[in-house]
């Protein structure tokens, strides 16, 4: 489709050059002396004053006002008189054009805003054409070439057009060409043509083909790459340019430089008839127009400027006649051979800018006036566009060479294909396996968190455990201590009582000091591994499909719920073992008490029948003695401090013991470490006795008769038969296991806490057997056989075995019940099963032969704790009366406790092993 078009018109106006710019006024001196040529003459003579002053003034809108009225500077004239006819008059003439650009406008904006346009319709198939046309000296060079530094309008140009067609190179093949050549002399020259190839005489030919195209015959065509080639290809180019210095211009271009470039585009897939689009680029740079009075040349100069005038006057006629719709059907192209080039561009199917250049100085008056007024004729030019388009039919061979070149490209494509698709499916495949292995580490690092924290929080939950049991042991005995603190005045045996409960509590508070160092790391650990499971749950990556955050969280959660249910398994160890240990020490005490019990008991049988034994009450007192050096021997080893260690200064309540009336009714008291300190109720009147001490709190207003009342605290045989005849004391015993095997379904009465032990009632389980002996009553407590062995009085070397229930693993003999406070559960009791004594009348502890059964134990009056010789995996025996009447080697307590894994140091300060031993190892999954 065709389309009218007009030359678009920009002029440009260089800066001042140097020597201009020396003799231009200084635009703030207000008094400075009117100048010009002040002629109206047509020829150009130097200013007044050798001074200059600017010729053009314009607006960016593109309005221009050639020689505008300077009011100032005529005022002045007019001060000064100089008035007389004929003198100068401002032209004042106003333009208006596409575009004017001040001399402050760069190469790249002078692009944009004219060849830029050019290009879109280059690629569409539309002839384009650039022209700099102007006075010599004004800028023509510099705007279409430039420099290399600051390159014009053919560089930016082709820069342009590479890229275009490297954004649709996916579609078109686009072949790109050029040539450079110059008409000097109206002769036409190839800038281009290859070293040492002689030019023809007359230059090249010049042929107009039938299809309108006007080409230059034997040009040399390069086809260049990039913009980089093209720039360095018209520098080249420039440098075979003719150029002299000329008076106007030291470097005037004396010859007429046409760069054309040609685009053919064709589609990439061929069909029958290929659509190729064909378009030329025109690039001219025009010699200089030139007065020859003002460039003054001469000889060889004079003759070019005189062919650069005779072709500008041909393309200034030929643009007067294109204007002219009268003259317009014989535009005489043929009279140079520059419009011969242009014909097709001027007057033909192309798009054209003219740019023209004019100096801003009066020192170029005349030629920038002749040269605005050309420009303005100019773009009264219309010229019509249309696509070039050429249709290549083919011929049977190129059809076959269509055909391959068709396979060639689907080839080309499916390569493309598969290769695009391979590598797709690689990166799918890398994205995955990447994803795949980054959520493994962060799975590792989750267990790997997990294994690392494990040891101390395993640690911590058993130390949390063992402190729990330290806490609650401590708590009893400060409320035990408290108790006894309340009392007043002390006796001696609440004095020592108070002594050894301190120490214990001391030990206690020591460890339980030293285990929050341990509780405190374990919660730092805790709260850390917390946290860094919890990022490593929330750790996100790009590439990781949907799945792997909510395996994370589960891995996170797994290792968290593993990591609670190992520290729940190591705080109950904790406890067990706090627990254990424990019940072992109040077996050991206790067992220690009732032997203690016994032995006082026939100590003061034998002083009541001192005739018949043929014993007398010094060697007694000794067998007494022993007893006590004994069992201060085992405190200090179970809990390290021993009663004589404390010195008692209190008053003796020994003499003021004194027995308490008959209980109301048979209630027993649990075995509980806090019914240790069970005392007699107060309700019944009669005198309360400590379960740890042999006498009772001396207290005023209680019906205890004052030590220093008694005649002696160490009674005769007679006295002490008295006094036990007297006093009968009762003690508070711990309740008989033998009941309770007797009768398993027996509900146990309440385990009390201390608080409430006051309000206890309690009872000798043989209150209604007063004749029995304390000896026989101690054998009805059920105690842990091991921890229970009679020793020699004298030595650990005559020692007798007692009863072979030691054989038992340490942690099934605590016959202690284990209940918890206000829990109303049966008692758990290891040996109940095996009590032959069920049910069968008088009730006989489990522990050993009944008084009938079993030897005298005169030789073994004292108590000797043992230990217990049986491995903890040996089978559970039955008590060692239902065995065998031979009694196995007795072993002390002591090595029973160091045997027993589950003693802590705190409270046996002997050689065994820790908590930590791999008794109390735990069992992890
Ligand atoms: N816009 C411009 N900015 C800076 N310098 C310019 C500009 N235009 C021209 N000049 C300078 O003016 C001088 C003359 O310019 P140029 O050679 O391009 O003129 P011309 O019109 O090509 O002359 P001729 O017709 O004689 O070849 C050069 O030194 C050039 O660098």
């Amino acid at each position: 489709m065709d389309n009218a078009a007009s030359i678009n018109v920009a002029v440009r106006i260089r800066p001042p050059s140097a020597w201009e710019a020396a003799r231009l006024p200084d635009p703030t001196d207000s008094t400075r002396p009117f100048f010009g040529d002040g002629q109206l003459s047509a020829q150009a003579r130097p200013t007044t004053f050798g001074q200059f002053r600017n010729i053009i003034a314009y607006e960016e809108d593109g309005s221009l006002i050639y020689d505008p009225m300077d009011p100032q500077a005529e005022a002045i004239y007019r001060t000064k008189g100089y008035l007389p006819p004929g003198t100068y008059r401002y032209k004042h003439r106003k333009y208006q054009y596409d575009n004017v650009f001040g001399p402050h406008i760069t190469q790249k904006e002078v692009f944009e805003r004219t060849t830029k346009p050019l290009l879109d319709g280059i690629l569409d198939g539309y002839n384009g054409t650039v022209f700099a046309y102007g006075a010599t000296g004004c800028g023509k060079t510099h705007t279409i070439s430039g420099t290399p530094t600051d390159p014009g309008i053919i560089y930016a140009t082709m820069a342009e057009l590479f890229q275009r067609i490297d954004e649709r190179k996916e579609d078109y093949t686009v072949d790109v060409s050029l040539s450079f050549l110059e008409i000097y002399n109206e002769e036409i020259r190839d800038l281009l043509s290859p070293a040492g190839v002689p030019a023809p005489r007359g230059g090249l030919a010049i042929r107009e083909d039938s299809a309108n195209r006007v080409t230059v015959v034997g040009l040399t065509e390069v086809v260049p790459t990039n913009a980089d080639e093209v720039n360095t290809i018209v520098q080249a180019g420039n440098a075979r340019r003719t150029q002299s210095p000329t008076h106007a211009n030291a470097t005037s271009s004396r010859s007429h430089a046409v760069l054309q470039v040609s685009v053919i585009q064709s589609p990439r897939t061929p069909g029958v008839t290929e659509e190729r689009t064909v378009a030329t680029l025109s690039i001219i740079d025009l010699a200089g127009s030139e007065r020859a009075s003002a460039t003054k040349n001469m000889g060889k100069r004079m003759v070019e400027g005189a062919n650069i005038n005779k072709s500008l006057l041909a393309l200034g006629n030929c643009i007067n006649a294109l204007c002219e719709p009268r003259t317009r059907a014989h535009i005489p192209y043929r009279n140079s051979k520059l419009t011969r080039l242009l014909k097709f561009s001027l007057g033909g199917n192309c798009r054209t800018v003219m740019i023209v250049c004019v100096a801003p100085t009066s020192a170029h008056l005349e030629d920038t006036g002749n040269t605005l007024a050309y420009a303005n004729r100019a773009k009264e030019i219309k010229t019509k566009v249309s696509k070039n388009i050429m249709d290549v039919d083919r011929h049977v061979g190129q059809y076959v060479e269509a055909i391959n070149r068709l396979n060639d490209e689907v080839r080309e494509l499916k390569a493309k294909l598969a290769g695009e698709m391979a590598m797709e499916n690689e990166a799918v495949r890398r994205r995955r396996a990447n994803a795949a292995k980054a959520v493994e580490a962060a799975r590792n690092e989750i267990r790997a968190l997990a294994t690392k924290s494990r040891t101390m929080l395993c640690t911590g939950s058993f130390t949390a455990g063992n402190t729990a049991a330290s806490n609650a042991k401590l708590e009893v005995i400060r409320a035990r201590l408290k108790q006894i603190e309340a009392g007043g005045e002390l006796t001696s045996d609440l004095e020592t009582e108070k002594a050894l409960l301190s120490s214990v509590a001391t030990a206690e508070e020591e460890v339980i000091k030293k285990e929050a160092d341990t509780l405190s790391r374990a919660s730092n650990t805790a709260a850390m591994f917390t946290t860094n499971v919890g990022l490593a749950q929330k750790r996100k990556g790009e590439d990781w499909d949907e799945s792997a955050p909510a395996l994370l969280k589960m891995e996170g959660d797994v290792v968290l719920a593993e990591m609670r249910a190992a520290q729940a398994e190591h705080e109950r160890d904790g406890l067990k073992n706090a627990l254990t240990g424990q019940a072992q020490v109040i077996a050991a005490l206790v067992g220690m008490l009732a032997r203690t019990n016994a032995l006082v008991g026939d100590g003061a049988r034998m002083l009541n029948t001192l005739s018949e034994s043929g014993t007398t009450p010094e060697e007694i007192a000794t067998k007494l003695q022993t007893i006590v050096e004994i069992n201060d021997k085992a405190f200090s080893e179970v809990i390290g401090v021993s009663t004589k260690s404390v010195a008692p200064t209190g008053k003796t309540a020994f003499t003021n013991l004194s027995a308490p009336p008959a209980p109301a009714a048979r209630k027993r008291t649990s075995f509980t470490g806090a019914n240790i300190a069970v005392r007699p109720r107060q309700s019944t009147g009669a005198r309360r006795t400590s379960l740890n001490g042999l006498g009772s709190p001396g207290r005023r207003g209680h019906g205890f008769k004052s030590p220093r009342k008694q005649s002696s605290m160490r009674p005769n045989p007679a006295n002490a038969r008295k006094v036990a005849e007297k006093k009968s004391v009762r003690w508070a015993v711990p309740i008989d296991p033998a009941a309770d095997l007797a009768d398993p379904t027996t509900p146990t009465p309440k385990a009390t806490a201390l608080p409430t032990i006051e309000s206890q009632e309690w009872e000798d389980d043989r209150t209604d057997d007063s004749s029995t002996s304390a000896a026989e009553a101690s054998t009805s407590m059920s105690l842990d056989a091991a921890a229970l062995s009679w020793g020699n009085s004298n030595s650990a070397s005559a020692q007798k075995p007692q009863d072979q229930s030691g054989d038992q693993d340490p942690e099934s003999k605590v016959l202690i019940t284990l209940k918890e406070e206000d829990e109303p559960t049966p008692r758990r009791t290891v040996l109940g099963d095996h009590n032959p004594s069920v049910g069968k009348g008088r009730r006989k502890s489990i522990t050993g032969p009944t008084r009938s059964d079993r030897p005298r134990r005169r030789s073994s009056l004292i108590p000797q704790l043992s230990p217990r010789h049986s491995s903890a995996s040996k089978a559970v025996e039955p008590p060692a009366h239902r065995k065998s009447p031979k009694k196995p080697k007795r072993n002390s307590l002591l090595g029973a406790l160091s045997s027993s894994r589950m003693i802590r140091p705190s409270l046996l300060k002997i050689g065994v092993e820790t908590p930590t031993s791999t008794s109390a190892k735990p069992s992890w999954k």
